[in-house]
């Protein structure tokens, strides 16, 4: 049998008989939680419950057939066997009929018994697995960004996240924080052919070895026998998404390593390793090479992991796309909070315009969301216009106007002062004011 966890809850009144068939479950390889009444067997049980259901029929107190319809209440996917005696076996027809899994007749031999709950135990893994893929399909719907900007840079990246998803190959992700690299990673997997299997986040800063051991691989928690997968066995088949890798500790970074040479994981319940198969997209805002030579990151994971490289441009790389940018945030932030749509005043064009935006996309999302809330300023005298005069609003306004036009004019002074009908003392003044250099608009190709 392959992934399916084969965890039984079996039930019965009769302690000799219990007893026998606990042993006989668990030397077939199953886990087995056994309970002397239906009423303890219920306790806990909702509609995550991993495993499969054999209970007796005939019981004191509540008896198997109402043990079924309850259970059948909670979770009607849930696989319930019925053992019953020959006089039952109207009850457990009926019992079938709505839904029951499945009966055996007592008695009943060991063979018969495992091969139904292998059955039942496939069927059910079969039922969770496509709970979790749909759950994972609506959270990702939710999450579904759409890749905004026509700038040059964007398009590049476009281009970059299509031959990804087409070659399924590894590949690190570099940029600044908030320029959209996890965004990116999504958009490369929902393009790909493991778009039906799991996007696995990995937040490295968060691991540490104890983590490593239960979260990521998945393996034994002292003292528990069930094992759950772990993000590296659900990312299988899926992509796996290493989020700050440079913030992995030492130890790990050799493990990983070894774990992705090796190719190889255990799944829950599997008795050999099987061959991994996944995209792996690692992302860092570090200068990952930098750290090698520091010896603050492994040379060979980073040789490993940086095969293909994608860069992601900061904001103020492609500040043609911040209007659109801006728009659609607005849009999402109004409809998020359910407030109108906010005007794009000529203050927030000059913002817009003139700021740096050092956390990027994610910190033009928080403004337009506190513009939506009319915390901008002019909108309603929130904190933005407590905090910002009109003097440092007008000098902003200045600083976008300058950078528009040695963008225009790719760099080159002389007509970005045309341009702005400057005089050329005065030109240069604003540059030093604003820490405005012009090289940084010329186009390095050229
Ligand atoms: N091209 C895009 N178009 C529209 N929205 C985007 C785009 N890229 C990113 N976003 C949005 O910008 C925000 C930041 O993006 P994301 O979380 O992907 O950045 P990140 O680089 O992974 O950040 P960090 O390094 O801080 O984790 C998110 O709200 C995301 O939805």
């Amino acid at each position: 049998m392959s992934d399916a966890l084969r965890l039984v809850r079996l039930v019965d009144d009769d302690e000799d008989l219990l007893a026998v068939q606990v042993q006989t479950l668990r030397l077939a390889g199953f886990q087995v939680e056994a309970f002397g009444s239906a009423l303890a067997a219920l306790e806990g049980m909702g509609p995550d419950y991993p495993g499969v259901v054999l209970s007796d029929v005939r019981m004191p107190g509540m008896d198997g057939f109402e043990l079924f319809t309850q259970l059948h209440d909670r979770d009607p996917d849930l696989p319930v066997i019925l053992l019953t005696g020959h006089a039952d076996v109207p009850m457990a027809v009926a019992a079938l009929k709505q839904g029951a899994y499945d009966f055996l007749s007592k008695p009943v031999g060991a063979g018969t018994l495992v091969a139904a709950l292998n059955r039942a135990c496939q069927s059910r893994a079969l039922v969770m697995e496509n709970r979790a893929l749909r759950q994972e399909a609506q959270a990702e719907a939710a999450r579904e960004t759409r890749l905004i900007g026509q700038s040059p840079v964007m398009q590049h990246l476009r281009d970059g996240i299509d031959r990804m998803a087409a070659t399924g190959g590894d590949l690190l992700l570099l940029g600044a924080s908030g320029t959209g690299k996890e965004t990116v990673a999504r958009a490369i997997h929902r393009q790909g052919p493991r778009r039906a299997r799991a996007f696995v986040h990995v937040a490295c800063a968060t691991l540490d070895e104890a983590r490593f051991e239960t979260e990521f691989l998945g393996s034994e928690p002292q003292g528990r026998m069930a094992r759950s997968p772990g993000r590296l066995e659900k990312a299988h088949r899926g992509t796996l998404y290493l989020d700050q890798v440079e913030a992995l500790a030492p130890g790990l970074q050799a493990r990983f390593l070894a774990l992705i040479e090796a190719g190889e994981f255990w799944p829950v319940g599997a008795a050999a390793p099987r061959p991994l198969d996944l995209q792996l997209i690692a992302s860092t805002g570090a200068d990952l090479a930098a750290l090698v030579q520091q010896g603050g990151f492994r040379g060979d994971l980073y040789y490993r992991l940086s095969g293909v490289v994608l860069r992601l441009p900061t904001l103020a790389e492609r500040r043609e796309d911040i209007p659109d940018l801006f728009r659609h945030f607005l849009l999402e932030a109004c409809a998020r909070l359910q407030v109108p749509a906010a005007p794009v005043t000529p203050m927030v064009k000059a913002r817009l315009a003139g700021h740096d935006w050092p956390g990027n996309l994610r910190e033009l999302r928080q403004y337009a969301e506190g513009h939506a809330l009319g915390l901008s300023p002019f909108d309603g005298g929130g904190a933005g216009s407590a905090a910002r005069g009109l003097t440092e609003m007008m000098a902003e306004y200045e600083a976008g106007l300058i950078r528009e036009a040695l963008r225009l004019a790719q760099g080159n002074a002389s007509q970005a002062m045309e341009r702005l009908q400057l005089p050329r003392k005065t030109f240069y003044d604003k540059l030093t004011r604003h820490g405005i250099k012009p090289a940084e608009f010329r186009d390095p190709s050229r």
